[in-house]
């Protein structure tokens, strides 16, 4: 797997099998991102530490962020700044990873469970 810069043939293909499960397009950079919201940190930190270990496999790694039971994550191929192949199949591992999380889309509020109480 390469970490050339897609093509748009190759966008067209892959993007909206993502799209649909969550993943948005960047307008401002070329990359994407999905926010998992689980039940606890204990489960958003298992989250991330199987994904770690995927990752660590793959030696692609994803920009994210923790905040309690929220993870943000963005895709990116820093090699050729864009998004390439290494992070269609990190995109569907990790949805594989996130089993019944819950996806919040682009205009939910980053709300994590201890400012809900
Ligand atoms: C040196 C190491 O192999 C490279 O820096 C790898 C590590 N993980 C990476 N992850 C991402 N997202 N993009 C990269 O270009 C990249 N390159």
């Amino acid at each position: 797997m390469t970490a050339a810069r897609l093509t748009g043939a190759e966008r067209q293909d892959a993007l909206p099998a993502l799209t649909a499960t969550g993943w948005q397009v960047l307008a401002d950079r070329d990359a994407i991102r999905k926010v998992w919201k689980f039940r606890s940190f204990s489960d958003a930190w298992g989250f991330m530490s199987r994904v770690a270990l995927a990752c660590e496999k793959a030696n692609h790694h994803p920009e994210w962020r923790n905040v309690y039971n929220i993870v943000d994550v963005t895709l990116v191929t820093h090699d050729c700044d864009g998004l390439s192949a290494l992070d269609l199949a990190l995109a569907q591992k990790m949805d594989r990873l996130a089993g019944a999380a819950t996806v919040l889309g682009p205009d939910d509020p980053l709300v994590c469970a201890c400012q809900t109480r």
